[in-house]
């Protein structure tokens, strides 16, 4: 094995590699462009090139490897073969071995889960320690020694996961732990659920996922797409270097509301909130049975023949036909414009065979002409419908309200979504839960496009009407459905998972749950897991994987002292408070000279909002006032369980009020 001053030349061979590649990459660019061939192929093959040299441009200084296998003399085909591992494949000259594999590749997986009782072949396991991109140290574990060697855990492994948190997240491929692999790598076809508490690392093994997947599949993924879902936007900001960093720059990072005010649904613009009874309704599950029987309901049964005169002739498809063309539609197409269509292709292929049993010759032209003809017929029967003016007419019309929501909403139920006048679909006080109900009826209208892999974070959240526009992305996909029921806070949030995968359209997704966090210094997690007794939910505990970290819960309300306290560690400083403490808190920073931003801002103190702490984390928290916090909401206990479990090393809890007595 290397020695340091060997192993540091080493990575400066791979980086002079990289350099070379980059350039090769850029070099071929400039050949493919002037390259002959159909157009077509000369496309393709310069996106294909640029693409290759922005990746491997984009690398950057990134440490070249962070860890190396070897294998021992009864590893088969790997038999006393040795290979280094980093974020992305190395390769010196076109034939020869690679000089560093991609963490994705099917041998790497071995890097992660051998284990001192199942080696998997290893004869020795290498850990790299780099600061900045300078290589500094190494660690050796001997796994295929006869007497293997008490596990005392890897010190660099524990200083990755103890370090402080300064800036956006990072990637894990150094450090991801077997159980956390094992979601990563499951196979493309593969649903999964992972429910695991604060800070296990839910986050980061879907972003790995996607990575991974794009690898495993990548001409497939790359037709279709993966897409990535999370709570808010600063949840975005805060996650969104970890994909690049993993060579991945390809991948649609949104939030549900984003999703659905997208290109393809630009119909309406939002004005207006919903009072939370008619948001409630809005979201649940029910409103698609009433979408669905308010757009059917129009159908309705033809009364007479249909007669398109052409020349000196006329041509007729009788009541009875025209009748069962509309039956057969209905009950055969999987949306109404499409069974529209096919009611008018079928007419016009009766005229056709008419027409050809005269001797007629029926062209093109001759086609359109009918199918114009006969269109007025099937409008009558089958009326071509927007989105937008049907759901202004059901939300407007107590009548087709009541007739389409017959027992499945109650009058309270269609009292609150009840628009008080017709409006029109333009101008209408559109909420965003009207988005949603939007994006199911366009959906009943037209299917849209999938995706091949959906991620959704922070599923618990999700609500039943949300998660079936999801469902709809991920028809011929399949997803990563990350969560924690115990994090629920949205008023439909789940109460099982068994429950919101069948509204994800994916019943039979693999159920996973992980439960060592590393996040969440042990002190704290026994305070939170205080909290957890008494939330409505059935989910394993935490074990904090740290046992450092410090929690302190001070009665006083002097904040500027307790950030005073914080400024001289190291790491980031989240204040989080009752939404509408903001503003004044950061007042009070302020005028004591304390420079603070938003969640998603770039600075060293946060000022977070309790509604927008999911997914986040800083080194140190200032939690204000849990009372406060836990009063705002219905689900404030839960709200207050997503804050205290955001500490990296130190939280501080800030209070004057009693403290809620599910802590003591
Ligand atoms: N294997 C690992 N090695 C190093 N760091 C890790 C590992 N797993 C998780 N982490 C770190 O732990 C922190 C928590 O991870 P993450 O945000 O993915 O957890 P989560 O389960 O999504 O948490 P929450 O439910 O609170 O949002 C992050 O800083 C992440 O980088």
């Amino acid at each position: 094995m290397r020695s340091l001053a060997e192993e540091q030349e080493y990575a400066e061979e791979c980086r002079e590699a990289l350099r070379r590649m980059v350039s090769g990459a850029r070099e071929n660019v400039v050949v493919g462009e002037e390259t002959w061939g159909d157009r077509y192929t000369a496309e393709r093959l310069g996106f294909y090139l640029k693409t290759l040299a922005r990746d491997l441009a984009e690398e950057g200084d990134n440490p070249p490897y962070f860890g190396l296998i070897r294998y021992g003399g009864d590893a088969g085909e790997h038999r006393d073969q040795a290979y280094y591992l980093g974020r992305r494949h190395i390769s010196d000259a076109i034939g020869r071995p690679p000089m560093v594999i991609d963490w994705r590749a099917p041998v790497s997986t071995t890097f992660y889960r051998a284990s001192p009782t199942d080696p998997r072949g290893l004869a020795t396991r290498r850990r790299f320690g780099w600061s900045g991109n300078r290589l500094t140290s190494f660690e050796d574990e001997q796994l295929g020694s006869a007497e293997p060697a008490p596990t005392f855990g890897s010190e660099l492994v524990r200083r990755e996961i103890e370090r402080a948190r300064v800036g956006p997240m990072r990637d894990i491929v150094a450090t991801i732990q077997p159980e956390q692999d094992e979601v990563v790598r499951t196979e493309l076809e593969v649903s999964v659920c992972v429910q695991g508490a604060p800070g296990t690392g839910k986050t980061a093994v879907g972003l790995h996922r996607a990575a991974y997947l794009l690898y495993a599949h990548r001409g497939r993924l790359q037709r279709n797409g993966v897409l990535v879902i999370g709570p808010n936007r600063a949840f975005l900001h805060y996650i969104s270097a970890v994909l690049p960093t993993l060579g991945e720059v390809d991948v649609d990072q949104t939030t549900v509301e984003d999703l659905l005010a997208g290109p393809d649904a630009r119909r309406i613009t939002i004005r207006a909130t919903d009072e939370p009874a008619a948001a409630a309704v809005k979201h649940d599950v029910r409103m698609a049975g009433v979408l669905q029987r308010a757009l059917y309901e129009r159908i309705s049964v033809p009364e007479n023949a249909i007669v398109v005169p052409d020349g000196s002739y006329k041509w007729r498809v009788n009541q009875f036909e025209f009748a069962e063309m509309v039956a057969d539609a209905r009950a055969e197409a999987t949306a109404y414009l499409i069974g529209r269509e096919r009611v008018i292709a079928r007419v016009v292929a009766s005229l056709q065979r008419q027409a050809e049993a005269r001797g007629q010759n029926c062209n093109g032209v001759w086609l359109r002409k009918m199918a114009r003809a006969a269109t007025p017929a099937v409008e009558a029967v089958w009326p071509a419908v927007k989105a937008e003016d049907l759901l202004a007419e059901i939300l407007g019309s107590r009548e087709l309200l009541s007739r389409a929501s017959a027992d499945l909403l109650n009058a309270d139920q269609q009292n609150a979504i009840s628009w008080p006048r017709p409006r029109k679909a333009k101008t209408a006080p559109w909420t965003a839960a009207d988005a949603v109900l939007l994006d199911e009826v366009s959906a009943l209208l037209e299917r849209g496009p999938t995706y091949g892999h959906v991620i959704v974070d922070e599923a618990q959240d999700i609500s039943p009407m949300q998660c079936r526009a999801i469902a709809r992305r991920s028809e011929h996909g399949s997803i990563t459905v990350l969560g924690d029921l115990a994090q629920g806070t949205t008023p439909w949030a789940a109460r099982t998972w068994a429950e919101q995968l069948a509204h994800l359209g994916k019943p039979s997704a693999e159920q996973v749950a992980l439960t060592t966090g590393y996040r969440v210094p042990a002190s704290v997690v026994e305070l939170a897991n205080r909290l957890l007794r008494s939330l409505p939910v059935d989910v394993p505990q935490t074990t904090s994987f740290r046992s450092d970290g410090v929690l302190a819960i001070t009665e006083s309300d002097d904040l500027v002292s307790a950030v005073q306290r914080a400024l001289p560690h190291e790491g980031s400083i989240g204040v989080i408070a009752a939404d509408d403490r903001i503003a004044d808190l950061t007042d009070t920073l302020k005028a004591a000279g304390i420079e603070t931003v938003a969640p998603d801002g770039d600075g060293r103190v946060a000022v977070v909002p309790a509604s927008l702490a999911k997914g986040l984390e800083y080194d140190h928290v200032i939690a204000v006032e849990p009372a406060e916090i836990v009063e705002a909401e219905p689900r404030g206990l839960n709200r207050l369980y997503v804050i205290l479990t955001r500490a990296v090393s130190r939280l501080e809890v800030l209070h004057t009020r009693p403290l809620p007595r599910e802590l003591d």
